[in-house]
């Protein structure tokens, strides 16, 4: 397989300017109305100041780069869609955009029709809840025992911005696909599930790191922010081995100026370094066109199905960076985006679930949901 091309790319493309470029004729599933529909436009401004807070020109622009970080809270979220004219209505105009996925089961399924599904899974926020110490995200085994289910119907992938190796000392079922470092480091189940013996997929080892020149640029820039931001108390920094995790979490709020400074001044060194942000975190990464988009990408082509009808994608995820997966299958056509938040946020998503009980209740829905119709299938056939 041809892998795809890596290259250099440009940071800091607006979110509108790359929905502008993405008419998506053959969207599977309605998008969102037009911009403007239901949302407050000043809490539209704040949303997507929190979408273009990722990209250096945004934050080593430093023109609101602590806004932008206070922006990632919830609670000022929601304190914003409140001056802007009630959470209640903010949140009812967004649901109509971004119906519940759990409300609207029957159609997803609907759409499946003939079609296999393929699972996409973001771990932080959407599979474990979000927690202080990002050490301590376990997943519950009630959640473990749910993906497993699924894994054992439809193939399923793990995409997540933490190494990967981490993200499986959580997950611990050798039976997934997993993209650590968001989708920048690829690998195959170690353990080939039956049912899906006949997809395509090459299994087994590394099926592709794209950012592996970057290794010892991430290595030392992981040293230098541990030790540039070591006199900050509550900031942590996490290797994730092709991109460096800055967490803010638990950093008082009067500090975030320093904080994103102390970053800045690092990543002033190391132009082929980026800046984005997820929740209470700033992220650094290579700057090639690789993200949780090009990862789906990648995996279903490995599993066989590119550019092939039969097959509907599901991500599901809770962060920015998911943003790049669900622009994906809004260029694929095909597939259904599902964005896990409890606030109206600017998404490219079709559905929303709210938190990762809901993503759960969801999961096994879908596993009962091909048990009945494999079980009606037989009937019929007897
Ligand atoms: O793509 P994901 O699997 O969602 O990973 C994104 C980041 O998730 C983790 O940080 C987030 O979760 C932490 C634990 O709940 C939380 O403390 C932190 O504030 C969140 O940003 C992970 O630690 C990062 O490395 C990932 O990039």
């Amino acid at each position: 397989m041809a892998k795809p091309s890596v290259g250099v790319s440009e940071v800091g493309v607006s979110a509108a300017a790359a929905q502008a470029a993405c008419p998506c004729p053959g969207t599977l599933f309605p998008y969102p109305p037009p911009r403007g529909a239901g949302i407050a436009a000043s809490v539209r401004r704040k949303c997507l100041q929190v979408e273009l807070g990722g990209g250096a020109a945004g934050l080593l622009g430093g023109a609101w780069g602590v806004e932008s970080m206070r922006a990632s809270s919830p609670t000022h979220a929601k304190a914003v869609a409140a001056l802007a004219g009630g959470v209640d209505d903010e949140r009812a105009a967004w649901m109509v955009r971004h119906p519940s996925a759990l409300g609207k089961f029957e159609q997803i399924v609907a759409a499946s029709e003939g079609k296999r599904i393929v699972m996409f899974l973001d771990y932080d926020g959407t599979l474990s809840p979000i927690v202080d110490d990002p050490d301590a995200a376990f997943m519950s085994e009630t959640m473990r025992m749910a993906v497993r289910s699924v894994a054992k119907h439809f193939p399923t992938a793990i995409v997540s911005g933490r190494c990967r190796d981490k993200v499986f000392e959580f997950v611990k079922l050798a039976e997934l696909y997993y993209a650590g470092s968001h989708g920048m480091d690829i690998k195959g189940p170690a353990k080939a599930s039956s049912r899906h013996a006949k997809a395509k997929a090459k299994g087994g080892g590394v099926l592709f790191q794209p950012a592996s020149e970057f290794l010892p640029m991430i290595q030392e820039v992981h040293e230098r922010l541990a030790e540039t931001t070591r006199c900050i108390p509550g900031a942590k920094v996490e290797n994730n081995k092709f991109c460096v995790s800055v967490h803010f979490r638990c950093v008082d709020e009067k500090m975030w100026g320093e904080l994103s400074e102390a970053v800045k001044g690092v990543l002033r060194g190391y132009p082929r370094l980026r800046l984005t942000q997820g929740r209470m975190v700033l992220e650094v990464r290579p700057t090639i066109k690789w993200d949780k988009g090009r990862a789906l990408e990648f995996l279903l082509e490995s599993l066989g199905f590119a550019d092939c009808a039969n097959v509907l994608p599901v991500y599901i995820g809770d962060d920015r960076t998911d943003e790049d997966a669900f622009k994906a299958l809004r260029r694929r056509g095909q597939g259904v985006g599902i964005l896990v938040s409890k606030h109206p946020k600017e998404t490219t998503a079709n559905y929303s679930l709210r938190e990762p009980a809901e993503v759960m209740e969801f999961l096994l829905r879908l596993v009962e949901w091909k048990r009945l119709s494999r079980t009606s299938l037989r009937l019929r056939l007897q």
